[in-house]
């Protein structure tokens, strides 16, 4: 199922949900409008927005939003020219009525992500997008920790619930370069025209873009990127360079090179508390396969007990945490206060 003539590759912005984690979820309606406008005028097809960890995700868990989730998909869809809106849920952190509202509220990608070995929890999920004519993404999260045949048959699991594209997420920015290829090609096989296959990159081995180009030529029809790299750890692929080098290679995204470059400085790095870095304690995540939106939990946590940010990640990464576990961030930092 290849795009209509005109798009090889179809590119989602993330900044205004991954973002959300780097931004502790306080996105206001103002700082969507201006970023909305701003990629839908570059020519982002889709643009997904939501609380970092989905629908639902406001809480003492996760953080609380500032602005309500659907306060800021409805702004966007009211902002929104050409360009699609997404939101991304995660079954169990949010729930079927969050799906249904935020379709009520003129969303149209339902984004529906799970760990890597757990797709079938988002079965009926699917079929619920589905039923409400929204088109559907799934998200295979920490899939540096699963083989490309059994990434695979998760990504079955997907198809045949209703998923129109499967993404292979690089959670911790822990896949380099043949590993996103072997896998992103394992899916392709398995899924055949079925459904599409996706690849969401993050920026903590510095290879976002690089292991974009390599999703594509394995067969990736959706890529996953957000500009000024706003996202979870060190960000995502920058939507920016990834447009200009795919521009480079041929590779049509319907993006405006000059534009959305203008964008990433002038409209999305204002609303930025700081850069995404390379740093430290985002390079060991990558380096430890660590989900990257511990990043902040776990500088929260090193502050409160004075311990080490990277030695809690690095624990982390050896107890293969996934998702959803952030207060075992809190057991680790007791247990090497208490050494
Ligand atoms: C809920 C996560 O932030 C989803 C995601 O972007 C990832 O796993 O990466
Ligand atoms: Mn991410």
């Amino acid at each position: 199922m290849p795009h209509s003539a005109g798009l090889d590759v179809r590119v989602t912005d993330s900044s205004l949900r991954d973002g959300s984690h780097a931004k502790r979820h306080r996105f206001t309606a103002e700082d969507v409008r201006a970023v909305v406008a701003a990629l839908d005028d570059a020519g982002v097809p889709v643009v997904e927005v939501a609380h970092g960890d989905g629908l639902g995700g406001s809480s003492f868990t996760y953080g609380f939003s500032h602005t309500p989730e659907q306060t800021l998909i409805r702004t966007a869809v009211e902002t929104a020219k050409r360009a699609r809106i997404a939101f991304l849920m995660l079954p169990g952190v949010g729930v079927r009525d969050d799906i249904r509202e935020a379709a009520g509220n003129g969303a149209s990608v339902c984004r529906i992500a799970t760990h890597c070995t757990e797709a079938d929890i988002a079965v009926q999920h699917f079929g619920l997008a589905r039923d409400l004519g929204l088109e559907t993404v799934g998200f295979l999260m920490m899939a540096h920790s699963s083989p490309p045949e059994a990434l695979a048959r998760q990504a079955r699991i997907m198809a045949d619930a209703g998923c129109q594209c499967v993404y292979v997420v690089d959670s911790a920015g822990a896949l380099v370069m043949d590993q996103v290829g072997d896998r992103v090609a394992a899916l392709v096989a398995e899924l055949g025209g079925d459904a599409q296959v996706g690849f969401h990159g993050h920026e903590n081995l510095g290879l976002g873009v690089a292991n974009s180009v390599i999703a594509v030529r394995a067969g990736a029809l959706q890529i996953d990127g957000s500009t000024r790299r706003f996202g979870a750890g060190a960000g995502n692929t920058p939507v920016e360079a990834f447009a200009a080098v795919a521009d480079r290679l041929g590779i049509r995204t319907g993006i405006d090179v000059v534009k959305i470059i203008d964008a990433a400085e002038d409209v999305v790095r204002p609303i930025m508390d700081g850069e995404c870095l390379l740093d430290r304690m985002a390079l060991t995540m990558g380096y430890a396969g660590v989900y990257s939106s511990f990043l902040r939990h776990a500088e929260r946590q090193a502050a409160r007990y004075g311990v080490s940010g990277v030695e809690i990640l690095v624990e982390a990464g050896r107890r293969k945490l996934v998702g959803g576990q952030e207060d075992q961030l809190i057991e680790i930092a007791v247990e090497l206060a208490g050494r």
